[in-house]
């Protein structure tokens, strides 16, 4: 981001070193501690506790340089070196020595930062909610479609890990998480195939991820697909679905058994959605590599359930990176994207007669992209659907959901990244009241006859746009542009596409090194 500046005293390079292994670790999804062991710096101890500092305070980082414009006003301060400075004088050695320029700027803007970290402190300490400041467990989903949850169980026993026991409430669960150590698991409270161990710990070598038969993903994620809840023989559509972490959660719900169309405009990540669900072995799923608002049930037949996970911000999402001053949380930003979600959810809500439930999640905290995106959605749609309480849908035990100054009220779910040590996220779950029909002006005219024949399911089960000789010159030309013109809102948004513990290229890499080990 920083070009770096043109330092007359050099930064120590115990700074440089910690800062470029909170980057690789943030943006790379590296290990931390390969990273430390791989130094070559006579004070290596020294790295790791101010590294680990760093990431242990992401959330309150964030926050305050996000809240003090620091990097708006020093557009050429290399954020991680910022991040770094700054938890080395607050949780660190709470002194900053040398008179490099980065240090001077963060100790010009001390008492700005200290004023927004007490902030946080208070509403931290006034609230009756459980905090915990932690960095949040290493979550493993369990692919039952290659293993059961009993097998895991004994596989992580074999490997020395001791499962806790199980909680009376959401509440003795979330003070458990805060008792994991390096050798012990608990299984989560709301699905019996997700475990959570201690932060931190590695399953990149385990052969189970390898395999495919557990999933590193973030509970906060697999909590669309557990509301969403399809029975087996269930057609389910994911209209946003790469890297393919929920649709390989829903495929393993419907243990196979019926039909996940799952789609993907990107080419890139469509890719890599393909070989996720290769490696997971969710054979009911036919990908589809399109724009979902050209789908209809033409293309589509029968969908029951439909997931609506778009891009959105990201702003749930623990990471560093998301800070207001590049422009991503911009609020222009903001309002484009929640036309693109207002506009999706739109089209999967009253294209599909035959849908029951449709879930609604992003990785969002903005009221912008959840509550508004919601509330502009009910207004739509009368009395054809039906937003079903969450709290219910989890026998009364969460905490979070969404304000009671909307339309929604406290229907819809929030996951809190200090409560529930998850990805901020969100999720709203319609349910279809057949009794009324759905409104139909509001179905989406771009959607004519010809668009759906142009789209075929090839044999390799994924839908490639053909040539349909039918459409006139004219139509195309259009069809072109306004393809053309949504693409590039698409590609605008896809900038800074964010998926919870999800390494794009991650089934790549796998792919490579379980060629590398037969090679061997
Ligand atoms: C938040 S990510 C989805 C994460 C995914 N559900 C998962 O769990 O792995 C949003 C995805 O939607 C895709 N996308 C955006 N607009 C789309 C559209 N109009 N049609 C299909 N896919 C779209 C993006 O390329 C991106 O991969």
């Amino acid at each position: 981001m920083s070009e770096g500046f043109k330092h007359s005293v050099k930064v120590p390079r115990l700074y440089k070193a910690a800062s470029n292994i909170v980057k690789r670790v943030v943006e790379d999804g590296e290990s931390l501690k390969q990273l430390i062991y791989n130094q070559n710096h006579p004070n290596i101890k020294a790295i790791y506790a101010l590294a680990t500092t760093t990431l242990q305070h992401a959330t309150e980082l964030n926050e305050i340089v996000r809240k003090t414009n620091l990097f708006f006003k020093e557009p050429r301060f290399d954020p991680w070196l910022a991040r770094v400075l700054i938890s080395e004088l607050f949780w660190g050695k709470r002194s900053l020595k040398a008179n490099a320029i980065p240090i001077q700027i963060v100790l010009k803007y001390e008492n700005e930062l200290r004023e927004e970290l007490k902030k946080i402190d208070e509403t931290t300490r006034n609230s009756s909610t459980i905090i915990n400041k932690a960095a949040k467990p290493r979550y493993v989903r369990i692919n039952t479609l290659k293993i059961t949850v009993d097998e895991a169980i004994n596989n992580f026993y074999n490997e020395g890990y001791t499962l806790l026991s199980q909680s009376k409430n959401y509440e003795e669960f979330l003070a458990k998480l805060h008792e994991l150590t390096e050798y012990t698991y608990i299984q989560d409270f709301h699905m019996s195939e997700l475990f959570a161990f201690a932060p931190g710990t590695q399953f990149h070598n385990y052969p189970g991820y390898i395999s495919g038969a557990i999933v590193l993903q973030d509970k906060a994620s697999c909590l669309p697909a557990h509301l969403l809840n399809p029975p087996p023989n269930s057609v389910v559509l994911d209209m946003c679905a790469a890297p393919g972490m929920k649709t390989t959660h829903l495929a393993a719900k419907i243990q196979n058994n019926g039909i996940i169309y799952s789609v993907e405009m990107n080419a890139r990540r469509y890719n890599v959605l393909c070989n996720q669900i290769e490696s997971t072995n969710a054979t009911c799923v036919k990908t589809i590599n399109a724009d979902a608002m050209t789908l209809t049930c033409n293309n589509c037949p029968d969908v029951e359930y439909i997931l609506v996970d778009p891009s959105c911000s990201g702003s749930g999402m623990e990471r560093l990176e998301c800070d207001n001053t590049d422009g991503k949380c911009a609020p222009l930003r903001l309002k484009s994207l929640q036309s693109f979600q207002v506009m999706l959810l739109r089209h999967a809500l009253l294209n599909f007669p035959n849908v029951k439930r449709v879930v609604y999640s992003t990785c969002s905290i903005y009221p912008e992209e959840n509550e508004m995106v919601v509330d502009e959605i009910l207004s739509d749609i009368g009395d054809a659907y039906k937003l079903i309480p969450i709290k219910s849908l989890l026998n009364n035990e969460w905490i979070n959901f969404s304000s009671n100054e909307f339309k929604c009220r406290d229907n819809c779910l929030y996951a809190k990244s200090n409560v529930d040590m998850t990805n901020g996220f969100f999720v709203a779950v319609f349910e279809r009241n057949f009794e009324v029909s759905l409104p139909e002006y509001k179905r989406h005219s771009r959607i004519k006859e010809h668009d759906s024949s142009a789209m075929k399911i090839n044999e390799n089960s994924s839908v490639e746009e053909t040539k349909n000789s039918n459409v006139d010159d004219n139509f195309k030309s259009e069809k072109k542009r306004k393809k053309k013109k949504r693409e590039k809102l698409t590609e605008n948004l896809l900038n800074d596409e964010k998926e919870p513990d999800v390494n794009l290229d991650e089934p790549a890499k796998k792919k490579k090194k379980k060629k590398k080990e037969k090679n061997n």
